[in-house]
């Protein structure tokens, strides 16, 4: 296990009073500036300008500390990772003037209509964002990306558990030279973490990792009332219903391969990994036949094989395996995979693509979040009834996967199961379509990122609104001393009519009458005004 140096206790203050001032200190700087919005959004996207860069250089050396890390196959590293990570960060640099702009609003009720009222984005101060182990550099680049493009300063706590990657990040962050205090690391495990999540120096903490650990966190921060978001993770569903219509052999194979890649993938270390998979009876034996046969071609050769990304620690190799271990399932692996091999002397943990065919609701695998390369497969015949015991034990999962070729059917599991978010026809891919937001719901997190909703989170939406003095002349009624004229006044003025009557039928006219009369006063007592 490459060795990580943990930040000292009284650094990570120090850190924490930089991060900061170096906060106040800028928005300062800014505020001298003759073009305060101009000057912040160019700092801003100059920053971004050297994180990409300084991810690109230092990309050969990541995706190898990956590879010691847990024996991350080089392609994942490049296509579930750094990928995703480059063009949600060129699209931060490319929308920010745009994400950043105040929105104006119109509200046309007399009080306001005289007036400008617009909507803009703050930035929160400074932000914490402690990132997982199963993405060592998405999870941690991508949110410390989306708070500098919203104008924060930045702690980052990498995961200790893939140390190489760790120090690899913490090296590009120093080789990029940012504007002291902009973006900071600390490393460490838990007494560190409770460090930053303990102090009142922060102003938003951005949490990835197990619902556990997360409630810890947010109990924490609740302390100093520092928000959260919290991206956690869960038993995500899919489901093989009666009506995907197997058609031709090749559509199950393709169908198979999806969930496949989303299940074994980073050995099934993925936030929105399928973790069990629901097949309607009638196709269930088909599903045995067509598995086997797609999981021995995508794992033709397996020992040594570098397509294949190991369990990232020992504790995380134990669970799986006691797990299956206690699974009255049948366990199916590739013929490639010479059987369950833990290479603990070397601390690489592998368990091979695992199939678990016939499992039963109360099985092992169907418990807690799996977060590993196995797939149990649950035979159902009534899909209500299936829903109803997810619903009961695993209810809001982060993502719900739907193969089936009815809009109708699709439908209805939506409208039972809620989740954070669903692909219907594929998985995990989801995470990389740009401006949407991705995110949990319930036990599987609040608050979302990606695109700009990775702006959003970090940033304040602040209303303003300019009044002008003369239009005191109309709203001189709102004043003491008050009398029944000006409450009768403001009555007619302010209140909105319903348009529909008790019964809940619409009126529609009323409204329309309510505006028009309305602006007939404001453009009277406009005109009164300017003759004055
Ligand atoms: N929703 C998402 O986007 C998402 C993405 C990746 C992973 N996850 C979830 O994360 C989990 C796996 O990641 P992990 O094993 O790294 O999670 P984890 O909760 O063990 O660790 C996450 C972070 O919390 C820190 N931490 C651990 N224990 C702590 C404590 N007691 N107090 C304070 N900080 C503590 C760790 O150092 C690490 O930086 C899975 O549940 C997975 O579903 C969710
Ligand atoms: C040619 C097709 C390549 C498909 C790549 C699609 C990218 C998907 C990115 C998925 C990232 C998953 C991150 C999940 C984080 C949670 O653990």
């Amino acid at each position: 296990m490459p060795e990580l140096h943990y930040t000292p206790l009284d650094l990570i203050d120090t850190k924490l009073e930089v991060s900061s001032k170096s906060f106040f200190d800028r928005q300062k700087k800014f505020a001298n500036s003759p073009n305060i919005r101009k000057t912040d959004i160019e700092f801003r996207t100059k920053q971004l300008k050297k994180l990409y860069y300084a991810i690109k250089k230092h990309e050969t050396r990541l995706i190898d500390a990956m590879l010691k890390d847990y024996n991350r196959a080089p392609q994942e590293s490049m296509q579930l990772e750094l990928i995703p990570l480059y063009n949600d960060i060129l699209g931060m640099i490319k929308n920010l003037s745009k994400w950043a702009k105040p929105r104006r609003i119109c509200d046309m009720s007399p009080t306001y209509m005289l007036g400008k009222t617009y909507v803009e984005k703050i930035a929160l101060g400074s932000v914490l964002v402690i990132a997982p182990c199963n993405f060592p550099v998405l999870l941690s680049l991508t949110p410390v990306a989306n708070a500098i493009a919203a104008g924060n300063s930045v702690i980052l706590k990498p995961s200790e558990m893939t140390a190489a990657t760790a120090r690899e990040m913490q090296n590009l962050i120093e080789d990029a030279i940012f504007p002291h205090g902009l973006l900071q690391v600390v490393q460490g495990s838990i007494t560190e973490t409770t460090r930053l999540i303990t102090s009142d120096k922060l102003n938003m903490i951005f949490y990835t990792g197990s619902p556990r650990v997360g409630s810890i966190v947010a109990q924490e921060a609740a302390k100093n009332l520092i928000p959260c978001v919290l991206e956690l993770g869960g038993k995500s569903p899919a489901f093989l219903t009666e009506h995907f219509s197997v058609g031709s052999t090749s559509k199950l194979q393709t169908a198979l391969k999806r969930l496949f890649f989303g299940a074994f993938s980073n050995s099934g270390q993925i936030c929105v990994t399928p973790d069990y998979l629901v097949v309607h009876e009638n196709i269930y034996d088909e599903v045995v036949k067509q598995a086997k046969i797609v999981l021995n071609e995508m794992y033709p050769i397996f020992d040594n094989n570098l397509d294949y990304t190991y369990l990232v620690g020992q504790r995380g190799y134990n669970a799986i395996m006691k797990k299956l271990d206690a699974s009255n399932g049948q366990k199916y692996i590739p013929e490639s995979a010479e059987g369950f091999v833990s290479n603990t002397d070397n601390g690489q943990y592998c368990i091979p693509p695992t199939i678990i065919f016939n499992c039963s609701w109360n099985d092992s695998l169907m418990e807690e979040e799996n977060f590993g390369p196995v797939l149990p497969i649950y035979k159902y015949s009534n899909l209500d009834d299936t829903l109803d015991l997810i619903i009961h034990k695993n209810d809001q999962p982060l993502v719900q996967y739907i193969f089936s070729d009815s809009e109708q059917e699709r439908q209805h599991i939506l409208t039972r199961l809620r989740s954070g978010d669903c692909i219907i026809g594929d998985t995990i891919i989801h995470v990389a379509i740009k401006d949407t937001p991705f995110g949990g719901i319930g036990t599987s997190g609040y608050g979302n990122y990606g695109g700009v909703y990775g702006f959003n989170a970090f940033t304040h939406e602040r209303t303003v609104f300019k009044q002008p003095y003369w239009m005191d002349s109309l709203l001189f009624m709102r004043y003491p001393p008050y009398t029944p004229t000006k409450q009768k006044l403001v009555e007619t003025a302010t209140e909105q009519k319903p348009w529909f009557d008790e019964d809940g039928k619409d009126r529609w006219y009323h409204n329309k009458i309510f505006y028009l009369i309305s602006l007939i006063g404001v453009a009277i007592a406009a005109i009164l005004n300017k003759c004055k």
